[in-house]
């Protein structure tokens, strides 16, 4: 059983808070967009609240991305969310960063630098190993608890979102326990049950469709974005080149045999767009699925009106909408409709649950809300949705964990 906040002492406890904050940077190197700070203020406040002495622990991008950058900027937005002195240490588990962490008083917090500036922990390791690493070998020497509370990166197997568990107590934080309640309870959701799947990680979209429809758990599932393309080519639609490129050049064209299994099987069962829009001199310009391919091999970047209206129709009658990836080429104001429209009908279901780290960013930005959860995770809550163990979640249950 995991253990949360509530079971843990926390005044005077010096705790290690693992948190995703992996976030949008900017050109500037400011944070694009900040809600994955937000998402942990609960869990940080109430620890601190508590007093507690607290060193967060985070990842920013992976080695070798624009977004690789140091957390002095996260620390220095958090102080402004949690509204009290956040410190920042350009250390991880260094004896500096140690030295620092013990001279914390209660009710004091500083955020480590970004864990992956080392090595080890962008490799995926089992727990036991994983304790050994010098990042939880260290830090752990300096610490009484560990939480986790970063649910978007619990499909990770690195050393701080699964060692600490084996040689610390350890708690889940609000989000991560949120999360798990809401997304690992999806079954008892009212029927019927609609998956929407759009976005670009088609392989994982795939993956959700034939678990869910195998299992029963889903009555309808529609495609958009680039899941919805890979369909269509699988139904036998000429999208063109330009889409086609698109999908051999990102490595999913095996995924068409997958998509067509899929149809073979539960086809009465999937939602397939029955129009799309495309770029023609700089114009939106919607096509029907009898006039593909576009005469000039335009791609395919979001859904068309008839395709909305159809999907408006089902969810209409669902009892519960899960909703991943947005339906085409939001960022661009011209391919907005299809995002737009769809989760706007989702707003008016029952119980809708969004997964998706840029679908979450894309509802910021068109404005759109009144969802019953919003997903802090993206690769992580389709691997939930899959109901395939999260590495982090087993760390922190697992038999092998420390208990108090
Ligand atoms: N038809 C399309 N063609 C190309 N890209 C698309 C299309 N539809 C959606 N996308 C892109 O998919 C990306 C988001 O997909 P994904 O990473 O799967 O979402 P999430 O993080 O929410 O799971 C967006 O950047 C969007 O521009
Ligand atoms: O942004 C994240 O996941 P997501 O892109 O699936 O939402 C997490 O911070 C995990 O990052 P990673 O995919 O570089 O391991």
């Amino acid at each position: 059983m995991i253990e949360t906040l509530d079971d843990l002492d926390v005044e005077g406890t010096t705790v290690g808070v693992r948190v995703d904050i992996n976030s949008p940077i900017g050109d500037d190197g400011s944070l694009a967009d900040d809600a994955r700070l937000q998402a942990h203020v609960d869990t940080l406040s109430e620890l601190l609240d508590r007093g507690g002495r607290v060193a967060v622990l985070a990842h920013q991008g992976r080695p070798g991305s624009d977004d690789f950058t140091g957390l002095e900027t996260h620390a220095s937005h958090l102080a402004d969310l949690l509204d009290r002195p956040v410190g920042y240490a350009d250390v991880t588990f260094s004896d500096a960063a140690c030295e620092l962490v013990e001279s914390l008083e209660n009710g004091d917090c500083v955020v480590l630098e970004n864990t992956r500036f080392y090595s080890e922990e962008y490799m995926e390791f089992e727990p036991e190993r994983a304790a050994e690493t010098h990042l939880v070998e260290g830090l752990s020497s300096v610490l009484d608890a560990y939480v986790n509370d970063a649910f978007a990166a619990a499909h990770r197997s690195q050393p701080s979102l699964v060692g600490f568990p084996m040689v610390l107590p350890s708690y889940a934080g609000r989000v991560m326990e949120s999360e798990l309640e809401v997304l690992g309870s999806i079954e008892e959701t009212p029927e019927p049950r609609v998956y929407v799947l759009g976005g670009a990680k088609v392989s994982d979209s795939i993956d959700v469709a034939w678990s869910v429809l195998e299992k029963d758990l889903a009555d309808h599932v529609l495609t958009a974005g680039v899941v919805g393309n890979v369909f269509l080519i699988a139904d036998g639609v000429d999208l063109g080149d330009e889409s086609s490129d698109f999908i051999y050049d990102e490595g999913y064209w095996d995924e068409i045999d997958r998509a067509r299994d899929l149809l073979d099987a539960y086809g009465e069962r999937i939602a397939l767009p029955r129009d799309v829009a495309i770029d023609r001199e700089g114009k939106r310009y919607e096509l029907g699925i009898n006039a593909l391919p576009p005469k000039n091999d335009e791609g395919a970047l979001d859904i068309g009106s008839s395709t909305l209206a159809y999907y408006e129709r089902i969810l209409s009658d669902a009892g519960t909408v899960i909703l991943n990836g947005p339906a085409g080429v939001f960022e661009d104001d011209r391919f907005e409709t299809g995002t737009r429209g769809l989760y706007e009908a989702a707003t008016d279901v029952d119980t809708s649950i969004v997964g998706g780290g840029d679908t979450a960013s894309a509802l910021r930005s068109l404005g759109i809300d009144g969802f019953s959860h919003v997903s802090t995770g993206g690769g992580a809550a389709l691997r939930m949705l899959t109901a395939e163990p999260l590495p982090a979640v087993s760390a922190l249950e697992g038999d092998e964990r420390v208990s108090e």
